[in-house]
This record gives C-alpha cells, sequence and structure tokens, in this order.
C-alpha cells in the first residue's frame, strides 16, 4: 500500500479580488506609502497559505508568493542586476528589483517574456558577466515566516539551476558550465540553511526537463542534482517537472533526489507509458500531476482515481504525492465569486480553490477513505462531467458540418505575394518606412469607468456608445496631427483583445472575476470555450467604419486571430483544439468578410499567442505549427489581391517558427525588436524573408518616453540586415497600458525616427 500526501505546486498571487494588483498599482502611483504596501502584500500571502492549510493541504508551497514575478525575484536574490540599475551590492532594494522589471527613464526594463507555454511573462535575466551571490536567502525567509506565523511546515519553493540557466540570456553556450560552477554553491547554501532550520520538502521546479534536452543537458542535470544532494543530504528534495512529459524519463527518475514530480494531465499518456516500460524507483516518492492545472474544469475524480490506481501499481511501495499538474498560477483563485454571473455552467468549473479541493479529496479517497462525502463527491464529479459533454451546446450539428467543410476547402490567396504587394502599392500609395500603431490606444480609467457605467446600468446603450465614438474621433484627429500612415480606431469598446471577441461569439462564457496574472500587475479574464463557436453578427464592423469615415488615410480593422483566441481561453477538452481553431477560423472568417465588404482595405489579424501555443517538444512541432497556419489562412485568405492583410506577433522567440511566420502568406507582419534590440531580425535574413515586417521600434510596456535616436538606432540595426522597402515602423504592441501623454509624446518621436530616415535614404 502507498503512502499517500495531498500537496500544492504553486497557489495564485493575485488575490481573489485582485488584492495584489491593486496594492502594486497604487505603491507605484505614489498613493501608498512602502510600508503599508509590505504589510498588505504579508497579508495576503498569510492569507492564502491559511487557504490551503484550511483545505487540508499537506505540503504548502512557501516561497511561491513575489513582489511581481518569480524569475525576477530569483535573479534578485542571486544580486543579478544588470549594470545601467546601478545597483551595488546587498539586498536589492525594492526601487531597483522594479526598475528591472518596469524600467526608469534612464533605463530601459529587462526583457520580458513567455514562461514555456503559457500566458504568463517573466522576466529574463541578463547574466552579461555578473558574478552570483546570495543576497538574500528567500526560500528561507518563506519558510520561517509561514511557521512562525502560522505554524505551518511549509515546503519552500525555488527555480531549479539548469532551468534558470537555461532561460536567463547573456552568456554563449559554452560558458554553461562555469555559470553552473558559479551557482552550484549558492543552491547549496540556500538547502543548506534550509535543512538546518528544518525543513523536510524542498520542491525545485526544473520545467526544462520537458523540452527537448541533449545528453550534455542530462549529464549536466545529473552533476548538478548529486552535488545539491551531497549539500543538504537530510532534505527531501522535490524535483518538479510539469506542462508536458520529461523527455529523459529514465535519466530523470534516477537522479539523486528524493521525489521527481510528473504531469499526468499534460503529456500524460508519454509519462504513463514510460512508467509502465521502466517502472519508477523504490526509494523516491512519486509527485502525480493529476488536476488539470492550466484549465478550469471540473475533474472526473472517478477517472482521476482509476489513473490514480494504476500508477500506484507501477510504484508498489513508495509514497504518492496528490497535486496538480503545475502551478495554480494559471488559473483564476475561486468559483465562488461566479455564483450569480454563471449559474447555468458553475457546476462544471474548478479554479485553483477547487482544484486544492479535489486533490484532497482524491487523496483520501486514494488511501482507501470510503466516507460519504467521499463517495459522493466522486459520483458527482463524474456525474457532471458526463451531463457537460453530452450537452447539446456541445455538440450543435451546423457549426460541424460548417467546420468540416471549410477546413477541407482551399485555403490560399488568389495571387502570391509579389503580384499582391504591387496591386497594394498602387492603391494605398504608402511612403517609405510607413508608419502606424498596433491596434489599441490608451485604455484610461475614463474609458474602464465608462464600460463600468454601461455595464452596471448608469449608462445605456447609446450612452456608451456616443463615448466610444467620441474616443475614436479624438484619436483619429490625433494619429492625423502626429503624421501616422495607416490609422486604427483604438479599441475603445474591447476590455480585450480575446475576451471582446469571446462575448460576441457563440459557444464562449466569460466569467466575472475570473482572473488571471499575465504580466506584473496586468491580468486577463480569459474566456471559456465550451461548446461549439459559432459566428453570430459582425463584431468590429461599426467602429472600423465610422473610424474610416473620419478620414482619408487607410484605416486599419482589428482582430484576434483564431490561435490566439483559442491560447488564451479556456478550452473544452473534449474535442482537439485543432478543431476550436478551426471553428473561431470560420467565424472569424466572416468578420473578415464583413470588413472587406463594408469597404476596410487593411484588416490587421493579430496572433501573439501563436508562439506560445508551440508544443515544449521538437517532436509536436510540425503538426500543431500545421493546423494553426491553417486557422489563420482560413481566416484571412478569402480577400481579395488589394486588401492588405497584418497579422502581429509580440514578446516571442521567432526564431523557431519562421518558416511558419512565412506560411501565414500575411502581407505585413508586426514583431517586437524593442526590449530584444534586434536580435531576431537575423532569423528573417537567414531565412530570406521578403514580405511586409513591421519594426516595432519600442517597447510599450514601459512608461518611459523612447528618444527619436534610440528607435533611429533600432531601425539601421533592422536596415543593415534586409532592405528598406520591406519595413513599416510601430510600437511593439497595442498602447492599451500606457497614459495618453507618454503615447502621444513616444508616437512623435517615433515618426520623427521614422522620418529622419526617410530623407536620408532618399538621399542615398
Ligand atoms: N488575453 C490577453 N493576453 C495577453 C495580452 C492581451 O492583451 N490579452 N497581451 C500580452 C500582455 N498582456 C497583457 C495582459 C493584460 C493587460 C491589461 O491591461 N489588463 C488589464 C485588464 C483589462 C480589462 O479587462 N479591463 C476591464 C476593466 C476591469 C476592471 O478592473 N474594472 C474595474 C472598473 C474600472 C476601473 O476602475 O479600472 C472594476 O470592475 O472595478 C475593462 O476594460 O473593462 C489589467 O490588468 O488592468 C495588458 C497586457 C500577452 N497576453
Ligand atoms: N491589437 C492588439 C492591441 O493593440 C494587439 C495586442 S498583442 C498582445 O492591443
Ligand atoms: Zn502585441
Amino acid at each position: 500500500m502507498n503512502r499517500i500526501i495531498s500537496s500544492n505546486i504553486g497557489y495564485p498571487r493575485i488575490g481573489a479580488q485582485r488584492e495584489w494588483k491593486k496594492l502594486l498599482e497604487s505603491f507605484w502611483a505614489g498613493k501608498l506609502p512602502e510600508e503599508q504596501f509590505l504589510s498588505g502584500l504579508e497579508g495576503l500571502r498569510l492569507t492564502h497559505l491559511k487557504v490551503q492549510q484550511k483545505k487540508g493541504i499537506e505540503l504548502i508551497p512557501v516561497g511561491d508568493f513575489s513582489l511581481y514575478d518569480h524569475m525576477l525575484d530569483t535573479a534578485a536574490m542571486f544580486g543579478l542586476v544588470p549594470k545601467r540599475f546601478a545597483y551595488y551590492g546587498g539586498p536589492v532594494p525594492l526601487a531597483t528589483y522594479y526598475a528591472m522589471a518596469r524600467g526608469t527613464q534612464g533605463a530601459p526594463a529587462c526583457e520580458m517574456t513567455k514562461w514555456f507555454n503559457t500566458n504568463y511573462h517573466y522576466i529574463v535575466p541578463e547574466l552579461n558577466g555578473l558574478t552570483p551571490t546570495l543576497t538574500v536567502n528567500k526560500p528561507l525567509e518563506a519558510y520561517r515566516e509561514a511557521k512562525r506565523k502560522l505554524g505551518i511546515d511549509g515546503k519552500p519553493v525555488l527555480i531549479g539551476p539548469y532551468t534558470f540557466l537555461k532561460l536567463s540570456k547573456g552568456y554563449a553556450p559554452e560558458q554553461l558550465d562555469v555559470l553552473i560552477e558559479l551557482f552550484l554553491p549558492l543552491y547549496k547554501q540556500i538547502l543548506t540553511e534550509l535543512e538546518q532550520e528544518g525543513a523536510v520538502w524542498v520542491q525545485i521546479d526544473e520545467p526544462i526537463l520537458v523540452t527537448s534536452l541533449s545528453e550534455t543537458d542530462m549529464e549536466r542535470i545529473a552533476d548538478i542534482y548529486s552535488q545539491l544532494h551531497a549539500a543538504a543530504p537530510g532534505l527531501k528534495l522535490m524535483l518538479h517537472t510539469y506542462f508536458d512529459s520529461v523527455e529523459h524519463y529514465e535519466r530523470t527518475v534516477a537522479l539523486p533526489v528524493q521525489g521527481i514530480g510528473l504531469d499526468f494531465v499534460h503529456g500524460a499518456e508519454r509519462n504513463i507509458a514510460a512508467l509502465r516500460t521502466h517502472g519508477f524507483p523504490a526509494d523516491k516518492a512519486l509527485g502525480v500531476g493529476l488536476i488539470d492545472g492550466r484549465n478550469v474544469w471540473l475533474a472526473d475524480l472517478e477517472a482521476k482515481l482509476q489513473l490514480l490506481d494504476e500508477v500506484s501499481a507501477l510504484v508498489p511501495s513508495g509514497t504518492l504525492i496528490v497535486q496538480p499538474s503545475c502551478s495554480l498560477l494559471h488559473v483564476p483563485v475561486t468559483t465562488r465569486t461566479e455564483e450569480q454571473a454563471n449559474a447555468e455552467l458553475l457546476p462544471f468549473l474548478a479554479f485553483a480553490d477547487e482544484k486544492l479541493d479535489e486533490v484532497v479529496l482524491l487523496g483520501k479517497a486514494a488511501a482507501g477513505e470510503r466516507t460519504d462525502a467521499v463517495r459522493s463527491g466522486l459520483e458527482a464529479s463524474a456525474r457532471l462531467v458526463r451531463e457537460l459533454n453530452a450537452s447539446p451546446l456541445r455538440n450543435r450539428a451546423t457549426v460541424r458540418a460548417a467546420t468540416r467543410h471549410i477546413a477541407g476547402g482551399p485555403s490560399a490567396r488568389q495571387s502570391p505575394y509579389s503580384v499582391r504587394h504591387i496591386l497594394q502599392q498602387n492603391k494605398f500609395q504608402l511612403p517609405l518606412l510607413p508608419t502606424t500603431t498596433i491596434g489599441s490606444f490608451p485604455q484610461t480609467p475614463e474609458v474602464r469607468q465608462a464600460r463600468k457605467r454601461w455595464r452596471t446600468g448608469e449608462w445605456n446603450e447609446a450612452q456608451y456608445r456616443t463615448f466610444v465614438q467620441e474616443q475614436i474621433q479624438a484619436w483619429i484627429n490625433i494619429q492625423e496631427e502626429l503624421g501616422l500612415d495607416v490609422l486604427v480606431h483604438g479599441e475603445f469598446e474591447r476590455t480585450d483583445m480575446v475576451e471582446f471577441f469571446g462575448e460576441k461569439l457563440d459557444g464562449f462564457l466569460f466569467t466575472r472575476n475570473g482572473w488571471v496574472q499575465s504580466y506584473g500587475s496586468r491580468c486577463v479574464k480569459p474566456p471559456v470555450i465550451y461548446g461549439d463557436v459559432e459566428f453570430v453578427q459582425p463584431m468590429t464592423v461599426e467602429e472600423t467604419v465610422y473610424a474610416q469615415s473620419l478620414t482619408s488615410k487607410p484605416v486599419k480593422g482589428m482582430l484576434t486571430g483564431p490561435v490566439t483566441i483559442l491560447n488564451w481561453s479556456f478550452v473544452r477538452d473534449d474535442i482537439s483544439r485543432e478543431q476550436v481553431a478551426y471553428q473561431i477560423a470560420l467565424a472569424l472568417r466572416q468578420e473578415v468578410e464583413a470588413l472587406e465588404n463594408a469597404g476596410i482595405g487593411m484588416i490587421q489579424i493579430d496572433e501573439p499567442a501563436l508562439r506560445e501555443g508551440l508544443p515544449l517538444k521538437q517532436q509536436d512541432w510540425q503538426h500543431y505549427l500545421d493546423w494553426s497556419v491553417h486557422a489563420f489562412r482560413l481566416t484571412s485568405a478569402a480577400v481579395k489581391d488589394t486588401t492588405q492583410i497584418h497579422t502581429h506577433m509580440c514578446y516571442c522567440e521567432f526564431h523557431d517558427i519562421i518558416d511558419a511566420i512565412r506560411a501565414l502568406d500575411a502581407d505585413v507582419i508586426s514583431i517586437e525588436t524593442s526590449r530584444s534590440h534586434g536580435e531576431l531580425m537575423q532569423s528573417f535574413d537567414e531565412h530570406t524573408y521578403d514580405q511586409g515586417i513591421g519594426l516595432g521600434v519600442y517597447d510599450i510596456h514601459s512608461p518611459r518616453v523612447p528618444a527619436v535616436d534610440e528607435m533611429v538606432r533600432t531601425i539601421e540595426r533592422a536596415l543593415s540586415v534586409l532592405e528598406p522597402e520591406l519595413f513599416w515602423i510601430n510600437p511593439d504592441c497595442g498602447l492599451k497600458t500606457r497614459g495618453v501623454e507618454e503615447t502621444v509624446a513616444s508616437l512623435r518621436n517615433m515618426v520623427a525616427a521614422a522620418e529622419q530616415f526617410r530623407a536620408c535614404c532618399d538621399k542615398a
């Protein structure tokens, strides 16, 4: 008989009412003194621990809370502060920590990128020859706090050295071994101090183990862990993996640690197959990630228990730790606040708190407990999941037939890009290096308040519409005055680029309070795709046509692409993601047609999440890229040659998917180049990319106003690689998070930078 323990891997930090976000933003705005800010955060942190304690979770993670981001915390703990932030050792001051995250007028922020295949963004550590030191033992502090204040013997959490180094930048691959030697003593010290303090389990996250690693990588990892184990032999090290199956199962489970955490939801088949083939070492605990930490559906606990029994039979006498598949950072906090909004679907949903209840119930059931509560909990979950899958909303014959029809049909533009390019240039007569923006303009408190008034009934539909039109008008004027070449309406009517479409399409449900952290204090409320997706009526035509009526310059229509809507929603898991993507593509294709019929000549279809959906293992890439490119083309390809299709991607590594980017066959793609300083232009060069490229010449995630010179340098770098005729000039993403003044000032500088270039190109 196995010993069963219930555990959690990480708890959302934002708070059930986004208290965390509000504290951070008031502090940044200077409205909250530091002391109150820190005590507010402490209150929240302890509340979260108490919730887990009360639910009966045995291994409660500590140290997963953050002041911004867990990668940034780790970098700060090691004193890895880039030179530009003027740091001289010791614990990193709060102001420096936030300067790294957000930038200051004098020092641009650190780069930010996607955490594996999630919509969570971390701050990329910059090593650049810095020597790491242990400025503070953060897991130890967290452990002490939980013990002293709540009597919780917590499980300190830290990011493992290999994942940390692999996700950092500012070093050459051949320096990795030297770096490991620099970091190992620090990790050893952290662990030794935890051991002395009396910690039992320590969770070391190494999600890098689910990506495609080489033999050399595995040798390094084996060496790292034998050293860490030797440094603190009394600690139980729980090496955690998540988001997919481990790539080198045998070598991973042989590592000298006391526990291995595997994902039994994402990559479950491969992990189970490996377990079946190779068994599991008798001297280790197995962390069984059974409850989906990436989605919001209630689990079928009978089925989960069956899987656990199967696993149990393969791990005859060890300890099984029942837990979510990954940190619950990626799901909202609780469904309790949804009671009024979603009565019908509520029984089928489980957010973080409800998932922890599932973990505890499953743990009890696995330990053989069969009280009435356990029995009815198991039965009810299985029954509800069956009920949901059978619901008519999930099975609309018309949608299924239309999707089949269109997905099998043609998805190519009428003419190749070379032909379209000439036709479009004749039509639009744009200057060299045309300037534009990515779509959204500042969502000011005024805009958000207006929407709130309308939602709560204080304003009627007409009042809200008038308000949105006034915003559009004001910003068309601003754009004309700035001298931008292609204008946008500004997206004032949208809460979020995905949620907005979700609300207008059939098959989606939206939550009232289902917030998830995206980066820093910024949160998203992913819609829930519960049924077959269907177009109802035009979603963007009215605002776009209105904007176009106010100007003689082209106004670019603005849609979110099918793959991004898919990747940024919580998606039903009873049919394939590919099928859902085609359903969304079919619906959006009708929107594209509606825009074109209404006389809109440029349409941008954003796909910022295409890259993040890329599977973590190379062997799975092609299939994903094939269907996601197909979905994009189903959406975009039916237009006339003279209609210009734009797309936009941000904050990701493009190198891996450059062929897919080309295969999208968009006329213009705008990409981020500011925080990564043009590194990625190289990829475009190597692949002789010859379609339009919008250069994201400044970082919109930072409040600082970039100087003309800075942007000129970014443009120069790109132009040294590819022909000037290919380029457009734009910010690296939408401007919704920015203030009005800084936006206007930045855009003015951007237009000036483009003009400076045009003048010198004309001379040449
Ligand atoms: N889904 C998604 N993922 C994405 C992006 C994106 O745009 N969307 N962009 C990239 C970067 N991520 C981002 C994520 C969030 C935000 C962002 O601005 N989020 C807003 C929330 C947006 C929103 O839904 N706002 C609601 C307002 C919700 C609200 O707080 N309302 C107040 C009232 C209004 C107020 O006082 O502010 C209330 O209910 O009390 C609206 O506009 O209507 C925030 O955290 O502040 C920006 C970028 C990558 N991933
Ligand atoms: N059109 C969108 C915007 O400007 C694109 C954002 S990509 C995260 O906000
Ligand atoms: Zn973007």
